[in-house]
């Protein structure tokens, strides 16, 4: 009998899967068992994931057994196919939102990020990125106001504006993925928190299945007491068909929700004090904006739900053949 150890998935590369335990990195591929078993794509291991492995006799190598429920899931959908949920990064504590301070800047996409993050259950943190090229930096602090509950850092890979305070939450436990469009600096910006612990990347940055590096897959990396995850630059990030419109109400609703008495007002018409239904009185807002905003919330709010049933069902199914 081989002995069966716990890891935490860190590269996924095609079906093999390299998982960092006590013994090392081994790779990984599911076992025969589990691909029959699996419900779903997205239910194969991803970068974040905690799960149970069997080494084998060969070295370094492993087969993995299970995928341990999972607290938090960034996922991608793709619009009109509802089981189609690419799982991007797992158990993760906090979305570092990464756009650049330049003609790249662009609002719609930002909105789409933060929904996603809002959803996974993690905590979004926007990262403004290449402040060293910025002349202006007042407009996108200005556009930024729509998300008024969410925190942003302005940072710079080149001169070190702000890796400092970004490190710091970089807590023991703490798994940060940083996701953003392609080319807004996050692998450079991975790069320089780890320089700035004096640490060789090279020697960090994970190997594909044939030990070359590679930048191209997700993957897991130490930094500080915590973990990072970088992610591949997205070129979209959909999350539902009628997006244009989701966005233009998510941002009204936000915007106005800064002046709601309550920090965590509902918005519902019986509450004092709510910016946003004194909005619809005087009609600034009118009441689909408001339902459509409702019906957003909503959905992502099923959409977890229906994440964790699946989870409870995965449960049953394997408990049930580990008693035949
Ligand atoms: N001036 C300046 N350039 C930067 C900064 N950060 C990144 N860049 C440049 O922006 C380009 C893209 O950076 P990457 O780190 O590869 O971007 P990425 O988000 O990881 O892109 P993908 O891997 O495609 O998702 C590179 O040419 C970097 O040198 C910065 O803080 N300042
Ligand atoms: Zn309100």
């Amino acid at each position: 009998m081989n002995r069966i150890i716990n890891g935490r998935v860190v590269l996924v590369h095609k079906r093999m899967y390299r998982v960092a335990t006590s013994y090392g990195e081994i790779l990984c591929t599911v076992s025969g068992k589990f691909r029959y078993q699996v419900l779903s794509l997205a239910a194969y291991p991803a970068v974040g994931d905690y799960v149970e492995l069997e080494l084998q006799a060969q070295e370094n190598k492993g087969v993995i057994h299970q995928v341990l429920p999972r607290k938090s899931v960034f996922s991608r959908h793709h619009a009109g196919m509802k089981t189609d949920e690419q799982v991007i990064a797992t158990n993760i504590d906090m979305l570092w939102i990464v756009t650049s301070m330049n003609e790249d800047f662009n609002m719609a996409r930002l909105q789409r990020y933060v929904i996603g993050a809002k959803q996974s259950g993690a905590i979004p943190f926007i990262v403004l990125t290449k402040a060293d090229e910025c002349h202006d930096i007042a407009p996108f602090i200005q556009s930024l106001r729509t998300f008024h509950t969410m925190d942003y850092e302005i940072v710079s890979a080149i001169n070190g504006q702000g890796l400092q305070r970004l490190h710091k939450f970089l807590q023991e436990g703490i798994t940060v993925a940083v996701v953003g469009s392609s080319g807004v600096g996050k692998s450079t910006l991975v790069n320089a928190l780890l320089q700035q612990e004096k640490m060789r990347t090279s020697e960090i940055r994970a190997k594909d299945a044939m030990g070359r590096h590679t930048t191209t897959h997700r993957e897991l990396i130490a930094v500080g007491q915590g973990c990072i995850i970088d992610t591949p630059g997205m070129r979209e990030l959909q999350l539902w068909a009628n997006e244009e419109e989701i966005t233009t109400n998510f941002e009204e609703v936000e915007r106005l929700s800064a002046s709601c008495q309550f920090r965590d007002c509902t918005h519902q018409a019986t509450i004092k004090g709510c910016a946003v239904q004194q909005a619809i009185k005087d009609g600034e807002l009118a009441e689909t904006q408001l339902k459509s905003y409702f019906k957003m919330q909503r959905e992502a709010q099923l959409q977890m739900k229906r994440r964790q049933e699946q989870e409870r069902i995965n449960d049953r199914k394997r408990n049930k053949r580990k008693r035949l």
